[in-house]
């Protein structure tokens, strides 16, 4: 499939690292150096923007390396890029680690994957059908 970009950042496009790579990297886009310090969290710019078909959504997802190293990771979980958004793709970065961390222009802070999504119709009911497991959950099966 194929997506847009405008690239308004002083970084290349994103690109897959490896041939089976299902994320692309993000670039972090700054004029100055951003120190994170620990649990304080940031609004990066990426200066890159990007038009997905209708169906499409991107995720903006944690780098597993930062994440183990320095506890660089997202505040939001997993960034959700709508179909319809046309702003700036932004990383929500989160500092989970005691040290400070130091955000350079160009770092790779986080990668962006391409998903395909269903929107569903809403059916509202009064039952829902029984099933063996029921409301079991969290661990109900052991651990
Ligand atoms: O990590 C993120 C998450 C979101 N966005 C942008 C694209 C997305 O389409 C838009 C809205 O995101 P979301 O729906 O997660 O945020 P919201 O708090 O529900 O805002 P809105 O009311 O604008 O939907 O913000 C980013 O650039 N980075
Ligand atoms: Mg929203």
């Amino acid at each position: 499939m194929k997506i847009k970009i405008v690239n308004k950042s002083k970084n290349d496009i994103p690109n897959y690292q490896t041939e089976g790579s299902s994320g692309m990297d993000l670039q972090a886009n700054l004029e100055n150096k951003i120190v994170l310090k620990s649990l304080e969290r940031k609004l990066i710019p990426t200066g890159i923007f990007i038009e997905l078909p209708v169906g499409y959504e991107a995720q903006i997802r944690a780098r597993s390396g930062l994440s183990l190293k320095k506890g660089l990771t997202l505040a939001n979980g997993i960034g959700t890029i709508d179909s319809d958004y046309r702003g700036e793709i932004k990383v929500i970065v989160v500092n989970l680690g005691k040290e400070d961390i130091e955000i350079n222009h160009g770092d790779r802070i986080a990668q962006m994957v391409i998903i395909k999504y269903e929107r569903a119709d809403i059916e509202v009911v009064e039952e829902l059908t029984v099933t063996t497991r029921q409301d079991g959950g969290f661990g109900h099966t052991g651990v």
